[in-house]
């Protein structure tokens, strides 16, 4: 374990560390390994200086050394995917019992595929005065595009579908969505895939962060319903951009009252990109609803 040290120096270190109006209290180190994308989303000066007042240091974890020649941590961030990283951390964990790793592996793995993401959602069964939260019905494709007509035709899901990936690593490709109009175009997408029905809701969605007990909601823009005229009319395939990021706030938008109480969870990922406004040192995870009839 860390001994105790005062803020502002560490021993063995000559330069200050630079915690104003904190003393004799142990500093939090955090190790972090992120893709370099999202350690610059990530890591703002913002969310740092957030930190530095909490005493909180966030160290990079060198991907080229042995993790255990590293630190000591307080606790160990990560977003990284892959059997190897995954190792590392386990072994890791084994030998470093008092580290908090954030998050463990084991805790996440079923968030790296869209169709056991949800799976946690749908056991819950979650319904009370307000309403329920359920999950769009989805189809899983993880070979040959052709086939997709009859399985959609087969598994009764509706028009319009949202094709996603099933892998959901972080990487660009994982985001790359897609919204077909008729079954025969989606032989056009590539597989392993998730078909979902389209949810209309009134084109704004919700997005929920928790923290451990920090819980923030936030409204966003979203993809416009489709109504069944305009299903009737329009065909094909169309890729379409991450249209609920943060900069599609519609915290100021107005609800379509003519949606009540149902909600989807379409998703949910972790390590969300809005931490700084959040505590910082604890489970992270985000969940994104949506609000319709
Ligand atoms: N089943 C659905 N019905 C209606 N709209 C949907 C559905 N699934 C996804 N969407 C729309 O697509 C957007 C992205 O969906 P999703 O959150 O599953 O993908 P993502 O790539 O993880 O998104 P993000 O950009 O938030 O990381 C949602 O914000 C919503 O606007
Ligand atoms: O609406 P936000 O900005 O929270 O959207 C996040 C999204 O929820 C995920 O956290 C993304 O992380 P990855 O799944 O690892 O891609 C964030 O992408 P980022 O690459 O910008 O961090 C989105 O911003």
């Amino acid at each position: 374990m860390r001994e105790e040290m005062p803020y502002g120096t560490e021993e063995g270190e000559g330069e200050e560390v630079g915690f104003p109006n904190i003393t004799h209290k142990r500093l939090v180190v955090v190790g972090y390994a992120l893709t370099s994308k999202k350690t610059k989303s990530f890591l703002q000066p913002k969310l740092e200086g957030l930190a530095r007042n909490k005493g909180i240091l966030f160290v990079a974890i060198d991907l080229n050394r042995p993790l255990s020649d590293q630190g000591p941590f307080d606790i160990v961030l990560h977003k990284l995917s892959g059997k190897e990283w995954r190792q590392i951390l386990e072994d890791y964990r084994q030998t470093h019992p008092e580290v908090t790793v954030l998050d463990p592996p084991d805790a996440i793995q079923h968030l790296h595929n869209r169709q056991s993401m949800l799976q946690a959602v749908a056991d819950m069964n979650l319904s009370d005065s307000y309403g329920k939260v359920g999950v769009p019905r989805q189809l899983v494709v993880k070979r040959d595009a052709s086939s997709i007509p009859d399985a959609v035709a087969n598994s009764g899901l509706t028009l319009p579908i949202v094709a996603k990936p099933l892998v959901n690593d972080g990487s660009a490709k994982s985001h790359e969505l897609s919204l077909a109009f008729d079954r025969y175009s989606l032989q056009k997408l590539e597989p392993p895939l998730v078909l979902q029905e389209f949810v209309n809701h009134g084109g704004v969605l919700f997005k929920v962060y928790i923290v451990g007990e920090a819980i923030k909601v936030v409204r966003r823009f979203s993809l416009p319903d489709v109504s069944k005229r305009e299903l009737s009319k329009t065909a094909g395939v169309y890729r379409f951009p991450r249209v609920s990021c943060a900069a599609a706030s519609a915290d100021d938008a107005d609800l379509d009252p003519g949606i009540a109480g149902e909600f989807s969870c379409l998703g949910i990922g972790f390590l969300p990109l809005h931490l700084d406004k959040l505590c910082i040192v604890t489970v992270f995870s985000n969940i994104k609803l949506v609000f319709h009839c």
